[in-house]
């Protein structure tokens, strides 16, 4: 039987990250991508240069209709931009029991652009966070979300207690692309009680737009074909490094993770 797995998230015109880049996922795991959009960025490879939201009654409307004809195994949040269209999913999700939920905290893109308002930060750790099976902080978001800084593994372990303790997710996964040198690329998973470093090939390439959104996607389509979760976590971390190894060298800034890989050999 076909999987599904429902992708809550933004539009990225420039098709590198956002929705675009789940179902892309979700296609190249077959699994069926289902999707409710929260707003539409015009964005290209070089930034965001516009953001508008959805209507929180339409973000309702799409969920309910997905949810009203297809049995969904797995969840992912990407781009919410407002604490309004926050406390509407985290409602919908809690009443429909929708359990492995995977929470990608998107806060600011990689070229800076502000991808969700400082009110809506609260609404993110009280209502979201707690539901998620797993949350995926990069750097910047770990930091916010722990208020501390990062710098070292040892903070990256610190901040993921913080955040597993204070937000009571089941699992922290803080993700390495933002750190330098060789901890680029090493993500710290703590779920209360193991520590353990994923360790992917350090990737030289500018062109990783998306690779936040696509690490999320394909941990939740690992679990809709009903891996475990640290399989699913390690599957996916072996799915954006290749996917960052195929990077494509599109537009002037930074381009997105390929993920045509299997349609080439
Ligand atoms: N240059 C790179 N080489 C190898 N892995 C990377 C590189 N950049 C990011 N990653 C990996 O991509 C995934 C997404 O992380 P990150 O880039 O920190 O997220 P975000 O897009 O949310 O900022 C993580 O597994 C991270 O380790
Ligand atoms: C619509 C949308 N969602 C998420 C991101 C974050 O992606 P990245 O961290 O790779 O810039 C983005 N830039 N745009």
């Amino acid at each position: 039987m076909t999987k599904v797995a429902l992708t809550i998230a933004g539009s990225d015109s420039g098709g590198g990250a956002g929705i675009q880049a789940d179902l892309r996922t979700f296609a190249f795991h077959c699994v069926h991508g289902v999707s409710a959009l929260t707003c539409v960025t015009a964005q290209n490879t070089l930034g965001v240069s516009a953001v508008e939201a959805i209507s929180v009654a339409m973000v309702i409307k799409q969920i309910e209709a997905i949810l009203q004809d297809f049995e969904i195994n797995a969840v992912k949040t990407g781009m919410l931009l407002n604490g309004t269209i926050i406390e509407a999913v985290a409602q919908q999700l809690k009443q429909r029991h929708l359990s492995q939920l995977v929470v990608d905290p998107v806060m600011v893109s990689r070229t800076g652009a502000k991808l969700l308002n400082q009110q809506a930060i609260d609404s993110l750790k009280q209502l979201l966070i707690p539901q998620a099976l797993i949350v995926t902080p990069n750097r910047y978001e770990a930091q916010l979300l722990s208020e501390m800084e990062i710098n070292t593994i040892e903070d990256m372990k610190q901040a993921a207690n913080k955040i597993y303790h204070n937000l009571r997710a089941k699992v922290v996964l803080v993700k390495g692309g933002g750190m330098s040198g060789s901890l680029k690329g090493v993500d710290v998973w703590f779920d209360g009680n193991e520590y353990e470093l994923l360790r992917g090939t350090i990737v030289d390439t500018k062109n990783t737009h998306g690779t936040g959104c696509t690490l999320s996607a394909a941990i939740a389509a690992n679990l809709a074909l009903e891996k475990d979760l640290y399989s699913a976590v390690q599957a996916a971390k072996n799915y954006v490094t290749t996917a960052l190894q195929h990077s494509l060298n599109l537009g002037a800034g930074n381009g997105p993770v390929g993920h045509f890989f299997p349609l080439l050999s």
